[in-house]
């Protein structure tokens, strides 16, 4: 690594990455000693907004993996305490993993001196396709029974992320990921939507389907941001079309008010960026009318997702616990979240 690059000042802070990187490995016979060249490239598996996903080959242990590389510049302030923070909270998730959130099996890193580029590639367990993919595939109305069975693990992958601090944000179709034993895995935390350079893939646009209104009007967020994804994927799974599907960032809160009304009184976002008369006052769509096959129970935990409130939106622990799925929560103390602003994502 070129000290050159990050300059003299920030040394302590790339020996301090440099050394969480290296204890980012877990298990394995000789993890501290594997580097890319142990993997063998194979097929691309996804193209996200922010990098692209391979099938690889460990060589040493004979097992495929699937490797997101995420591209950061490497400024002359040198490495931000932020980057640095996101990794240790990865690094927290090697160490503790639960069967609905993918496993990370190592961070490795390399650093491209000639075009100040820091290069990370997460080496992740493998799944074999996204939500968005399964959908399309299986027959178009689906049993509650199977529904529950997806719903019911997404929620218990979320309260573990939750448990730990970590609020997703970025919730979709796409970043959900399923076995062909229909285990779901929620995938796609972390670095990628803070760090990578966006320019790289333009072609490819954030979605902003699955976003909380509290987050588009840049109003505090907490983790029930999360639950407002899993309210729009759940009409997903049951309708197989978007529920909010805004063509663009000005007309997706359109889309919202559209069909849930425009927010009044203390529904409207606190400190939002837009004022409230700047949208016309829709009265909404009756939602019991507009999705198909949920029964009462699957209907009222559908609606509890999409309150307008963070407050009153159903948070992830109480959601476990809701008639509609009677799960037990993860064995993990709950932690308050702290409250959020928009420019935190
Ligand atoms: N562990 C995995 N196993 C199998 N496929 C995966 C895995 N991880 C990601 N993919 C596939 O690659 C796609 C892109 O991955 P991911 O969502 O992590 O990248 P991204 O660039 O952050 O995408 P975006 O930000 O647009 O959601 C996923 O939608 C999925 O189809
Ligand atoms: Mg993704």
């Amino acid at each position: 690594m070129s000290e050159n690059l990050y300059g003299e000042e920030n040394r302590g802070e790339m020996v301090r990455l440099q050394k969480m990187m290296k204890n980012m490995n877990c298990g394995g016979p000789r993890p501290a000693a594997l580097t890319l060249k142990d993997f063998k490239v194979g097929e691309a598996l996804g193209k996200g907004a922010y990098g692209h996903v391979y099938r690889v080959r460990n060589m040493q242990d004979g097992k495929d993996y699937a490797l997101k590389q995420i591209v950061m510049s490497a400024s002359r302030d040198g490495v931000p305490q932020s980057v640095i923070r996101e990794i240790a909270v990865m690094k927290r998730l090697t160490r503790q993993t639960h069967p609905n959130v993918v496993s990370l099996r190592t961070v490795l890193h390399t650093v491209d001196t000639s075009r100040n580029i820091i290069k990370i590639a997460m080496i992740m367990e493998i799944c074999d396709w996204d939500l968005h993919t399964f959908l399309q595939n299986v027959p178009k109305v689906i049993p509650e029974k199977q529904a529950k069975h997806l719903i019911g693990q997404m929620m218990k992958g979320l309260d573990f992320l939750h448990s730990h601090a970590i609020i997703h944000r970025d919730l979709k179709p796409q970043n959900i990921l399923v076995n062909r034993d229909q285990t779901v895995k929620l995938a796609d935390f972390g670095l990628s939507k803070k760090y990578t350079n966006t320019s790289a893939f333009t072609t490819c646009v954030v979605t902003l389907w699955y976003r909380a209104p509290e987050v588009l009007l840049q109003s505090y967020y907490n983790s029930t941001v999360d639950m407002w994804s899993i309210g729009c994927i759940i009409y997903e799974i049951y309708n197989r079309v978007p529920l909010f599907p805004g063509p663009d960032e000005a007309q997706q809160l359109h889309e919202i008010f559209k069909k849930l009304g425009t927010p009044i009184g203390t529904d409207w976002p606190k400190q939002s960026v837009l004022a409230k008369d700047t949208f016309p006052h829709y009265t909404g769509i009756s939602l019991t009318s507009d999705v198909t096959g949920m029964s009462p129970t699957a209907l009222d935990f559908f609606k509890r997702c999409l309150i307008y409130d963070p407050a009153r939106r159903m948070g992830s622990r109480a959601a476990l616990g809701h008639e509609f799925l009677k799960l037990k929560p993860v064995s993990v103390k709950p932690r308050v979240l702290r409250q959020l602003r928009f420019n935190n994502l």
